[in-house]
């Protein structure tokens, strides 16, 4: 490293001056953050020991070839697994080690899909066979739904299941090029078996789609088994990034499974080939998406506060222009514009925090009901789940790239940790269901709900999220258009059922403000970031409010005066309400968000470890830079 003295380097809080301007009590907001104190020490204590364990290392990432990447990860995900054992870590502890080590790996899918959808959709006797080697990670497993026709169409997916009553089997098949399974991460390289989604077909009549256990690879050597077709699709959107994961190809070739490997809670197959569909909706086959959907929405916060954190630091410690008689420049957090770009994000990572956790719970009252045959609930937890699924991911994809820009050139370098945080990040607006399709099935749900408002035929009354509906007088009105035109007017339709998530997602950071929330001055926080959050979105779409004349060019004026005098407010705590996330400097993966602020002699000293700085002469210059300069270039051999 060349020019930076050691003393500018270490030890030295160069954000102390914002720390000490902070109004609240940052370790109860931090409670607050993690969800109970419980939740605040699991978080802390494992992000501090993946932090220090060099093996979890990270900096190096953007420089890897595909191959180098690949291998790394599995040597974490290996890693992880052994200090998981080693330490005998809870389910908890270890989802949270998972989470820092923060690199997606074929272990989500195993965790996060296999294991729920055998949870979810398997009977009692297939979870005890197969749950336990999954715990164990005797097997690993993979969701191959999926197809390289159809993703967002499930019911259009081409892959067969025939049952064979003459052996008790299911023949499982590709019959085209575009019924290849084409996406499911830790196929292409490491499942030893998917949960594969295909039209069943018995006694030759079809039955739609149903799961599968299939296994794909031999557990002594790792070989493909008979009929099966497997690989990797190839790179993704950015360096490193997503391409950890090996998201792949698969086709079968008539490939046999016994009939106790179809998932049967919710359908079976008899072994004479008899269909039953048991008094659960056909929808539960849908059940896993659903709950990755809510773990998706109470990762969106995750991501945006990581980005926000790190522009609001370096917003801090960035000076621009306003130097008064020599003295230092304006840190660029004190500009307006900064501020009226940059707060509503903190608003909005706070905001999805608690919108997350409320999900959560809802989730689980869905399941429980569920367990008890209450079905009358599905509709709306898919409504929530989809609805919210789209509208966090699309709000903190916008917002990590808001965040890069928030930070100038800087935040274009990948040791800023934005690019990558986005490049990891924006496939969620698609997987787990396209944002569109999603807030159409939320469009759906609340044109159905408005066809019953006041309908003589039904007595149900619109609770929970849409219990509001009752209170819309003009809904009436629309009844009859809308229900004829659906897909006419679906690109409206999309903006009503974006309206109708955001309302819910200010009623619940309401909600959480009406709680006894300890810590001196923690809810007065929570209450500025609420109506940045809330009149934020009333500004930026007055002309919705003003048009239909929920508000009046007087209130639009009030709202954009109150959000000013709130960005003030934030301004002083703006440092502690980041710190409050509690994320180390591992985890943030970030010059320009490290805890210290001490921004420049660690970008310089980054820059010098870039590989293209090993050499002062780069390779190549006398092959191409020589003879361009000595004018020789017809002669070189290029
Ligand atoms: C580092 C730590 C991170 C941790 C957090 C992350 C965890 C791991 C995450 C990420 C890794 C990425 C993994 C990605 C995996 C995948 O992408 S898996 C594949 C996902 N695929 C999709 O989401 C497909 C989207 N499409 C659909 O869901 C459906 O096909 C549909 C669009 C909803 C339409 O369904 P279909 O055509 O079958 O049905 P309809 O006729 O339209 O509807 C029938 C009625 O059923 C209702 N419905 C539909 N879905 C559901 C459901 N899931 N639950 C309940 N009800 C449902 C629908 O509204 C209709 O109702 P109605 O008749 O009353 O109107
Ligand atoms: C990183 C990543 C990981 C993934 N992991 C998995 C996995 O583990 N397992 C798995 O099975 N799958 C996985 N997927 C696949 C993923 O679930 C699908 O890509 C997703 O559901 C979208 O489907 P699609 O690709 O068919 O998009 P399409 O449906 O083809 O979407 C293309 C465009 O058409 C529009 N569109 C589609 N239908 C309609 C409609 N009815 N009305 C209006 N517009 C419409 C969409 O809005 C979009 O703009 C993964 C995908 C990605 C990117």
């Amino acid at each position: 490293m060349e020019g930076v003295g050691e003393e500018e380097m270490e030890g030295v809080d160069h954000l102390a001056h914002e720390r000490n301007k902070s109004e609240f009590d940052v370790d109860a907001m931090k409670i607050v953050w993690a969800g109970s104190p419980h939740a605040f020490d699991v978080s802390d204590r494992i992000s501090k020991l993946v932090a220090s364990d060099p093996g979890f290392r990270k900096d190096n990432r953007s420089t890897l070839s595909r191959k180098e990447l690949f291998k790394n990860t599995l040597r974490k995900a290996a890693y992880a697994w052994k200090t998981i054992v080693d330490l005998r870590l809870s389910e908890e502890e270890a989802a949270k080690l998972r989470f820092y080590v923060d690199e997606p790996a074929f272990t989500d899918l195993h965790w996060g899909m296999f294991i729920p959808a055998i949870k979810g959709q398997g009977t009692e006797e297939q979870q005890q066979k197969w749950l336990p080697l999954a715990y164990k990670m005797q097997i690993i497993g993979c969701y191959a739904q999926t197809e390289l026709g159809h993703g967002s169409n499930v019911q259009g997916l081409e892959t067969t299941a025939t049952f064979d009553s003459q052996t008790d089997e299911f023949i499982i098949h590709s019959p085209t090029l575009t019924s290849s399974k084409w996406w499911p991460g830790g196929l292409g390289k490491v499942a030893t078996h998917a949960i594969a989604y295909a039209r069943l077909i018995v006694g030759g009549r079809e039955h739609g789609v149903h799961g599968f256990i299939v296994q794909l690879r031999s557990l002594e050597d790792h070989s493909p088994l008979l009929g099966i077709t497997v690989g990797d699709i190839g790179m993704k959107f950015g360096n490193g990034a997503y391409n950890t994961m090996d998201n792949g190809v698969l086709q079968f070739d008539h490939v046999r499974i016994p009939r106790n490997q179809m998932l049967m809670r919710v359908s079976q197959v008899t072994c004479e080939g008899k269909y039953k569909q048991s008094d659960v909706p056909r929808q539960l086959v849908y059940g896993t998406m659903v709950y990755v959907r809510q773990t998706i929405v109470a990762d969106a916060s995750c991501a945006l506060s990581r980005a926000v954190c790190i522009a609001t630091r370096y917003s801090a410690v960035r000076r621009q222009f306003g130097s008064q008689n020599g003295g230092p420049e304006t840190q660029v957090i004190d500009y307006k514009t900064q501020q009226s770009r940059l707060f509503p994000l903190l608003a909005s990572a706070y905001a999805f925090r608690f919108i997350g956790e409320w999900l959560k719970w809802l989730y689980a009252d869905v399941t429980q009901r569920l367990q008890a045959n209450d079905f009358s609930t599905l509709p709306e937890a898919h409504a929530c789940t989809a609805g919210l699924k789209s509208l966090t991911t699309t709000a903190t994809a916008d917002g990590i790239e808001e965040c890069r820009k928030l930070c100038g050139g800087h935040g274009y370098l990948c040791s800023s940790g934005l690019p990558e945080l986005f490049a990891v990040y924006v496939p969620a607006c698609t997987y787990e269901g396209d944002n569109t399709v999603l807030l159409l099935q939320v469009a759906r749900f609340l044109m159905k709900t408005v066809s019953q408002l006041g309908s003589r035929l039904s007595s149900k009354k619109p609770v929970g999220t849409i219990a509001y509906m009752t209170r819309v007088e003009h809904l009436m009105q629309c009844r009859c258009g809308v229900q004829r035109g659906f897909a006419e007017l679906s690109a409206d339709l999309v903006e009503a059922a974006v309206a109708h998530c955001q309302l819910i997602v200010v009623s619940k950071f309401i909600e959480k403000l009406q709680q006894e929330i300890p810590g001196k001055g923690v809810k007065q926080q929570l209450e500025v970031l609420c109506n940045i959050y809330a009149l934020f979105l009333l500004h930026k779409h007055q002309g919705d409010f003003l048009s239909t004349g929920c508000i009046t060019p007087k209130h639009a004026a009030l709202a954009n005066d109150e959000l000013r005098s709130l960005y003030s407010q934030v301004r002083p705590n703006a440092i502690a309400l980041v710190d409050a996330f509690n994320y180390t400097d591992h985890y943030l993966g970030s010059i320009l968000g490290c805890y210290d602020g001490n921004v420049y002699p660690k970008l310089y000293e980054a820059a010098w470890k870039d590989p293209l700085n090993e050499s002062v002469v780069p390779d190549g210059y006398h092959l191409y830079i020589r003879p361009l300069l000595k004018q020789e270039i017809r002669t070189a051999r290029l």
